[in-house]
């Protein structure tokens, strides 16, 4: 197997003694897409949470590119390339869908932050902005403000300003979730799209989804890895039949 970009080690996170997470080694590898799939309650949002610096371990070490980054708070993780999209992505709606990119843009490079007179100071960064949005499929809607969006184009405006984030890896907490068929198809194209060159973990649903993007899926029961391999190896197991197929018919 090839080095992992993320690993975590006996990752482990207790509520009053209940283990949410409980004794996770979790092998992520670079530029692959990454699934954590369980029936509710079996831990993805804790794990997810954890990876992303939003809670912290009780237990346990996670490693980014072979770095400790079990301590470190969430923006220096988003500064060392490990992103989260989507949910905390933050669009603004009365700014235009290009302003939304260009200030994107402008975060990462570090300028100086003067929201409101710096949005219209932002011309020298509509050439790449424009890119981001071709890339998303956007180019139509520069001009739209955010917020007269349609759910399932929001979304692909959250996924260029994370990309304006330039990072090698992307986490996305439930991508499908609240779409309709069309939707999900467009954003499951645009997903693997982008993820090219990047790392993609994502907690998700939708098992079609899963089934068609994710080169791995780790399926969580009761705060532990139950099994982890491809869809064929995963989705023919029987204690992931047992465990997950049965307790998720709501996905
Ligand atoms: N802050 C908290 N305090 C106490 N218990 C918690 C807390 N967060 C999660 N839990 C419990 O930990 C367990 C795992 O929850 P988690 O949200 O990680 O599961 P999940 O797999 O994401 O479920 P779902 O698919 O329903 O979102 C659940 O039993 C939940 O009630």
């Amino acid at each position: 197997m090839a080095e992992p970009i993320i690993e975590t080690s006996h990752l482990t996170k207790s509520f009053k003694g209940f283990k949410a997470v409980d004794d996770i080694s979790l092998r992520v590898e670079a530029e692959s897409i990454h699934a954590l799939i369980g029936a509710n309650g079996a831990g993805k949002t804790t794990c997810f949470n954890l990876l992303t610096k939003f809670l912290r371990p009780s237990d346990g070490t996670i490693h980014f590119k072979g770095r400790d980054i079990t301590s470190l708070k969430p923006d220096r993780v988003a500064r060392l390339g490990m992103v989260r999209s989507f949910q905390i992505s933050a669009v603004f709606g009365q700014l235009t869908v290009l302003e939304n990119v260009k200030l994107a843009l402008q975060r990462h490079r570090g300028e100086s932050y003067d929201f409101w007179s710096s949005v219209r100071r932002l011309d020298h960064l509509r050439g790449r902005a424009m890119e981001l949005l071709a890339d998303v499929g956007l180019t139509d809607a520069a001009d739209t403000p955010a917020a007269e969006l349609p759910y399932g184009r929001k979304r692909a405006l959250e996924l260029a300003t994370t990309l304006a984030l330039d990072p090698e890896v992307m986490l996305l907490d439930e991508p499908m979730a609240g779409m309709g068929t069309e939707d999900v198809g467009r954003i499951a194209d645009l997903i693997r799209s982008v993820s090219r060159g990047r790392t993609v973990l994502m907690v998700e649903h939708n098992l079609g989804v899963v089934a068609e993007l994710c080169d791995r899926i780790t399926v969580l029961a009761r705060g532990g890895v139950l099994v982890e391999g491809d869809y064929a190896t995963v989705s023919r197991d029987e204690r992931v039949i047992e465990s997950y197929i049965g307790g998720a018919q709501h996905a």
